[in-house]
């Protein structure tokens, strides 16, 4: 079966692409911030991402192997631009051999950023040798410090262990760690404790807003927590200053708690899009360049890579996905469709 296929684009339409080394696209962003999925494998099922059985396997043969990652890093770094890398999945820590992704990885590209997004599950036990293969930082899920809606909303009792994941990223100085929490109606009410928790360990919390990712297609606008919501229910408990984003096309708007230093972060995907600000570009597991979190169509360079094809040529082949990105999500837009592939699938 595998994850859905999806309609691949079409070379010609980059006729009118400036001869340019760097990723650009038509509304004038350059893609400097790539994000690669290493796997479809998580040890959570996090009901705004995965189904409850998981995605289809990935058939191995059509995974990407460390040395593919790391060659793709390099082009990515040296012929087009890219300024920082980061792995996500699915669960990146699910894959055996990803210490040796990173450290080829770092090897392909040397002083380049090296961030991983993950569910923090065993990260207290690899986080040393992460850091020595050159992991700079870490994201980490974590949506509430309540185990039992940690529980019902990843459908794994598994909080202890991503505590334990988050200090040991901190032990190793995997920082700033910043954590992630995707909001739902049934969790908004201990938004504040999770706060209250981030600031006591010295970790950088952003609230995200629910996008249309959800394996199971059953994300509803009129019931997703967004910003202003939230805002307002932090605001009984923490005095918040609105101090902005750290650069331009950082997803998150970050407001200082109680007077500073600290900050919490708000990722409006939906209400406050940062779209035209965009600087990401997306490599999934098997190897297809995804131009937006959203798009329809994808571009296989997995073939190129086993073709035989030089760094030059697949390097063009990604200058080509990027010019035809979209203006934007288009969530609120007339007839609007979800992508085939799920958040999980795609490596948020
Ligand atoms: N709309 C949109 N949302 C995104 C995109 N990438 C990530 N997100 C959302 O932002 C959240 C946080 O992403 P992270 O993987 O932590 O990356 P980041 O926030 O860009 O990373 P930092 O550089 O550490 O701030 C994800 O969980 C997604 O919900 C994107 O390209 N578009
Ligand atoms: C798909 S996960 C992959 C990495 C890792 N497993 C993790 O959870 O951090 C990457 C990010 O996507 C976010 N995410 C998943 N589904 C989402 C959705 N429907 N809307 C917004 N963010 C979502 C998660 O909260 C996480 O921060
Ligand atoms: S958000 Fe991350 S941890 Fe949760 S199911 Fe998706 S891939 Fe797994
Ligand atoms: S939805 Fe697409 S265009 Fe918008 S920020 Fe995400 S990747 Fe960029």
């Amino acid at each position: 079966m595998g994850i859905p296929t999806l309609r691949l684009s079409t070379p010609s339409a980059t006729d009118d692409r400036p001869d340019e080394p760097l990723l650009l696209d038509r509304f004038g962003r350059v893609a400097r911030d790539l994000r690669i999925s290493i796997t479809e494998k998580c040890s959570l099922r996090c009901t705004y991402c995965m189904p409850a059985e998981g995605l289809p396997a990935i058939a191995p043969e059509k995974l990407l192997s460390a040395a593919e990652i790391a060659r793709v890093v390099g082009i990515a770094v040296h012929r087009l631009g890219i300024q920082d890398v980061r792995f996500t999945g699915g669960e990146p820590l699910v894959r055996r051999d990803l210490v040796d992704i990173v450290a080829r990885c770092s090897a392909a590209a040397p002083g380049v950023s090296m961030a991983m997004t993950t569910n923090a599950i065993g990260l207290d036990r690899r986080a040393r040798s992460l850091a020595e293969a050159g992991l700079t930082r870490v994201n980490v899920s974590l949506d509430t410090v309540d185990r039992r809606h940690f529980e019902t909303l990843t459908r794994r009792d598994r909080l202890p262990a991503v505590m334990a994941g988050i200090d040991g990223a901190l032990a190793e100085g995997l920082s700033p760690v910043k954590i992630n929490a995707v909001l739902m109606p049934e969790t908004l009410h201990g938004a504040t404790d999770l706060l209250a928790w981030c600031l006591d360990r010295g970790v950088r919390l952003r609230f995200i807003e629910q996008m249309p990712l959800d394996a199971d297609h059953e994300w509803d606008r009129s019931s997703m927590v967004d910003a202003e919501t939230l805002l307002d229910v932090l605001g009984r408990r923490f005095d918040l200053t609105e101090v902005g984003r750290d650069d331009p096309s950082a997803p998150a708007e970050e407001w200082e708690v109680d007077g500073g230093p600290s900050t919490v972060g708000i990722i409006a995907s939906v209400t406050r899009s940062f779209c035209s600000d965009c600087d990401r570009t997306r490599l999934t597991a098997e190897g297809t360049v995804r131009s937006c979190l959203f798009s329809d169509t994808e571009t296989d360079i997995r073939g190129a890579l086993r073709g035989g094809a030089t760094d030059e040529e697949i390097a063009d082949l990604w200058r080509g996905a990027m010019w035809n990105k979209w203006a934007g999500h288009g969530i609120d837009a007339e007839g609007f469709e979800p992508p085939a592939r799920s958040m999980g699938a795609i490596g948020g």
